[in-house]
């Protein structure tokens, strides 16, 4: 279990808000990981945005552009789908998606969820780096042939994240905070939730991440492919 007190930057205690539930299946735990699981997270996700298949933007069949940046582990996503070799980069097959990230997943449902979740192997992991001016629009993550829950697990600067319904991209929706080393898990009633981050806010990360600028997300999520 992640140590849940923790201290900012300035050396004060902090200690993490409790679980709180954003909708029937959607829950937030601040403050989730401790400082050093997310350095090595940092460090982790430093080599696979080397390669295989280096991190990029990926580009939308109608010819936009993502302003995050993605590299992805055990599958693929290019929009809107999964494959073993990106096609879209440099042709090579994606990192392994690890065991310790599979157990690290598995950690964070039973913490946001309070009870173990039985789900098939989480196999892929989506990683996404936010600079700049860099959001995410309103979307659902549904390339999944799966139900699983989706979790995410957040690092660097705090951003708006904006999670809503299951039926229209606009209201009703809650808008939070996510900052460095929460959680955020999304399955049952609210897995096809639409889901996007409106606004990263600029030098609110700590450095000791390892993580100088920027926002770092992974959702790990289970393909449903083999
Ligand atoms: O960056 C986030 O918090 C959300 C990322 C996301 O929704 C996705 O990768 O599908
Ligand atoms: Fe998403």
């Amino acid at each position: 279990m992640a140590n849940r007190s923790k201290r900012d930057i300035s050396g004060t205690v902090v200690i993490p808000l409790p679980p709180r539930e954003i909708a029937p299946g959607a829950v937030h735990v601040p403050g989730w990981l401790s400082l050093d699981e997310q350095r090595h997270l940092v460090q982790e996700c430093r080599a696979w945005a080397t390669g295989p298949v280096p991190i990029r933007h990926t580009v939308l069949p109608r010819g936009g552009v993502m302003s995050v940046q993605t590299v992805c582990l055990g599958w693929h996503w290019q929009p809107y789908t999964y494959t073993r070799l990106a096609h879209d980069v440099n042709g090579e097959q994606v990192a392994d998606f690890p065991d310790w990230l599979g157990e690290l997943t598995h950690r964070a449902l039973t913490a946001a969820y309070g009870r173990t979740t039985h789900t098939d192997p989480y196999d892929t992991a989506l990683i996404n780096f936010y600079d700049g001016p860099a959001k995410m629009g309103m979307h659902q993550d549904k390339d999944e042939k799966s139900d699983a829950p989706v979790v995410s697990l957040s690092i660097g600067d705090t951003c708006l994240f904006r999670f809503g319904n299951t039926e229209t991209r606009g209201r009703p929706y809650t808008d939070l905070q996510l900052a460095s080393g929460d959680l955020f898990v999304f399955g049952g009633p609210s897995r096809y939730a639409y889901h996007g981050v409106p606004k990263v806010y600029p030098g609110t990360g700590d450095p000791a991440t390892g993580l100088a600028s920027g926002r770092l997300n992974l959702t790990m999520r289970v393909t449903g492919l083999r």
